[in-house]
């Protein structure tokens, strides 16, 4: 296995995407969210917004019809579109100076077979950077799963997938890999599916199959539900600006784990909720 590194201070502030000039909204990047669901509706304003903060210059989510009017009204600058006729030719392409990336799973019911078929579209049709979350990362360990991602690794588009550690178990078994060493399992589930792979918990490591990387800043408040939602926003929005994927997921997991910090100074560690971390963003930017 590769040795274990954190990134230092300065190389995480060298990677803050910050305005160019002459920026507009689509030049900073569009993040293209496909989540919620009618179960879980919330998934899908937490990674929105968590989104936005985190700098994308244009946010669409793409939500389940039961979904749409609750996302409208968290956020009324987010775009909000519907499932039902999401089509192939709807889904980001990153170009030169148009950066954009997809975000999907956050607030999927595994169990629909609704949520299959879109993880299968964006995973097919994105020419742009993934992030697969929550309720889609099952779909990776079917075969068809896995042969969507070998195909977007040829073609050079990257997917990163950012478990929890109940999910990465799921991600590690058709594989049979081991699971108690968390570093270790990121980076199998690496190699494995030709992903960046981030397991989330007290300490988050992440790995592109070559460097494992730590990330230990985080505290117990997190521990509290919607925060992986809020993640996958942000790491998705860092995407969309442009960011080296390893970068992006180490740059989000760290902004994340201050804004927890963030909103615990103010709120509790009891207290503490998932929008209290989105509040949060700026002060973890600010700490920089
Ligand atoms: N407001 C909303 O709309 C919200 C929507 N959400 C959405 O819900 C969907 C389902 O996601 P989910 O994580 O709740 O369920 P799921 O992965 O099926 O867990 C099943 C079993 O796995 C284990 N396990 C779970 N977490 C673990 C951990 N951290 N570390 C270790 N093990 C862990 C645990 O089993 P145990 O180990 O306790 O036996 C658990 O019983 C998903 O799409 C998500 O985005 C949520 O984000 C909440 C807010
Ligand atoms: N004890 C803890 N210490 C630090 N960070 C934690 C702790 N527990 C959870 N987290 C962080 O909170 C987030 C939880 O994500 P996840 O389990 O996917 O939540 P959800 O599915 O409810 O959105 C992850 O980023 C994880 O690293």
């Amino acid at each position: 296995m590769a040795d274990v590194r954190s990134y230092t201070s300065d190389e995480l502030t060298a990677l803050l995407p910050l305005p160019e000039r002459e920026a507009n909204k689509y030049t900073r990047g569009v993040l293209f969210a496909v989540v919620g669901s009618a179960q879980y509706p919330g998934a899908a304003c937490l990674a929105g917004t968590a989104g936005q903060r985190t700098g994308a210059g244009y946010t669409r989510v793409t939500t389940a019809p039961e979904a749409e009017d609750l996302v409208r009204s968290c956020s009324p600058s987010l775009v909000v579109r519907s499932f039902e006729g999401l089509a192939a030719a709807d889904l980001p392409v990153a170009r030169d100076g148009h950066p954009a990336a997809c975000v999907v799973g956050c607030g999927f019911d595994p169990n629909d077979e609704k949520s299959a078929s879109l993880v299968h579209l964006v995973l097919k049709h994105a020419a742009a950077p993934v992030l697969v979350d929550g309720g889609a990362l099952q779909t990776l360990a079917s075969s068809k799963g896995r042969r969507l991602l070998r195909r977007r690794f040829v073609n050079g588009w990257p997917t990163v997938v950012t478990p929890h550690a109940g999910e990465a178990a799921r991600l590690a078994k058709p594989f049979d890999l081991p699971v108690d060493d968390h570093a270790e399992l990121a980076h199998a589930i690496a190699l494995a599916y030709g992903v960046i792979a981030a397991v989330k918990g007290p300490e988050t490591f992440v790995s592109d199959g070559e460097q494992i990387v730590r990330m230990a800043e985080g505290t117990p408040a997190l521990a509290k539900a919607g925060t992986g939602d809020v993640l996958a926003g942000m790491v998705g929005a860092l995407l969309a600006q442009g960011l080296d994927p390893l970068d992006a997921a180490v740059l989000g997991a760290t902004l994340h784990a201050r804004a927890g910090r963030a909103a615990e100074a103010l709120m509790t560690s009891i207290a503490t909720t998932a929008e209290d971390v989105i509040d949060a963003i700026p002060a973890a930017l600010r700490s920089f």
